[in-house]
């Protein structure tokens, strides 16, 4: 039965131009089971029986997802490394390329933890906190500032940060340095709501690294997909300017203002933005008119695009010429 049922909805999706009509169907059975995907698998090899209710509730799912809703939105959540993240209308759904940009941020934030105890990491344009929470999860030690400008996104995001403070307080607690019965959980990540371009100036120049994944599509290039151009709100998208790139630069300019000498600066972008991306960094300057980053470099994301541009702050001496 759940065979017939996983066909009928893999041809409903692959006919609706789904990309992973298999995978997608059998997430969206599994969600209206109640069951994760590898005990769905089991059900079906035993030859269980689908419940009416959740064949309904399939139903309505598979039908949502044909009229192309994301998958994520239908669910209710996001994957993002070792996170489950809350993710719904009104913020971008996390990326598998952004978890490469959060693996650069995070093994920079590891490197400074081990050499100096501490590190300040900052993700600006945070969305559902995706990369913030990666690294506050897994790199101990850091202080984690996040920013985001949009209410209903800086909403999910708070939502997550909660959530996830909660599970690492609780953790703690196994081994007494969590909360007490009735006390608030600290937040393992700083949250700031407003325009991340102006934004944190209590912590200029104390920044190890700076992290973002901002808007920087150009408002000519509309994504094809209906998932993201009808679901991913407009303000996580477009990156204005003729380039995309105009927000992204105003990025830049706060990524130096916050850095310290030496640290570290990544940001996502379009494949076919790589150099525009580097010659924004080369061109960003300080107060006095002089460069603020070394030698950019481009990197690739794991199916090999160019994805993310690296550079380092400079520190005064390069500055003072
Ligand atoms: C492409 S999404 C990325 C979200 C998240 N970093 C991720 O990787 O999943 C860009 C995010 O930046 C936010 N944003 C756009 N302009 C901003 C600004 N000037 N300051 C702060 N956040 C901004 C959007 O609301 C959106 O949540």
């Amino acid at each position: 039965m759940s065979t017939q049922l996983l066909k009928w909805a893999y041809e409903e999706l692959a006919d609706a131009g789904v990309a992973s009509p298999q995978a997608d169907a059998e997430v969206l059975l599994a969600h209206a089971l109640g069951v994760d995907r590898s005990e769905l698998r089991r059900l079906m090899v035993l030859g269980r029986e689908v419940p009416d209710d959740a064949a309904a509730v399939f139903a309505g799912l598979v039908s949502r997802r044909a009229a192309r809703e994301p998958l994520q939105h239908l669910t209710g959540v996001a994957a993002f490394r070792h996170l489950e993240l809350a993710v719904g209308p009104g913020v971008f759904v996390p990326r598998p390329e952004t978890e490469e940009v959060a693996q650069v941020a995070i093994d920079e934030a590891a490197k400074v933890v081990g050499e100096r105890g501490s590190a300040v990491v900052v993700d600006l344009c945070t969305g559902t906190g995706a990369i913030a929470l990666a690294v506050a999860t897994e790199v101990p030690g850091t202080r984690v500032h996040a920013v985001e400008l949009d209410k209903d996104a800086h909403a999910w995001a708070e939502r997550n940060v909660d959530a996830l403070s909660a599970e690492v307080a609780s953790a703690r607690a196994g081994t007494k340095a969590g909360t007490g019965p009735g006390e608030t959980p600290e937040r393992i990540v700083r949250l700031v709501k407003g325009d991340a371009r102006t934004a944190l100036y209590g912590i200029d120049g104390l920044a190890d690294v700076v992290v973002s994944n901002p808007p920087y599509v150009p408002s000519d290039a509309v994504p094809v997909d209906p998932e993201v151009a009808e679901h991913d709100p407009a303000v996580a998208l477009y990156g204005l300017g003729p380039d995309g790139l105009e927000v992204p630069r105003g990025i830049t300019d706060a990524a130096a203002r916050l850095l310290r000498p030496g640290g570290l600066y990544v940001m996502e972008h379009a494949e076919v933005q790589a150099e525009a991306a580097r010659d924004m960094v080369l061109a960003a300057r300080d107060a006095d008119g002089l460069p603020v980053f070394g030698e950019p470099e481009t990197r690739k994301d794991l199916t090999g695009r160019h994805r993310m541009v690296v550079a380092r702050r400079l520190g005064p001496e390069r500055s003072a010429g």
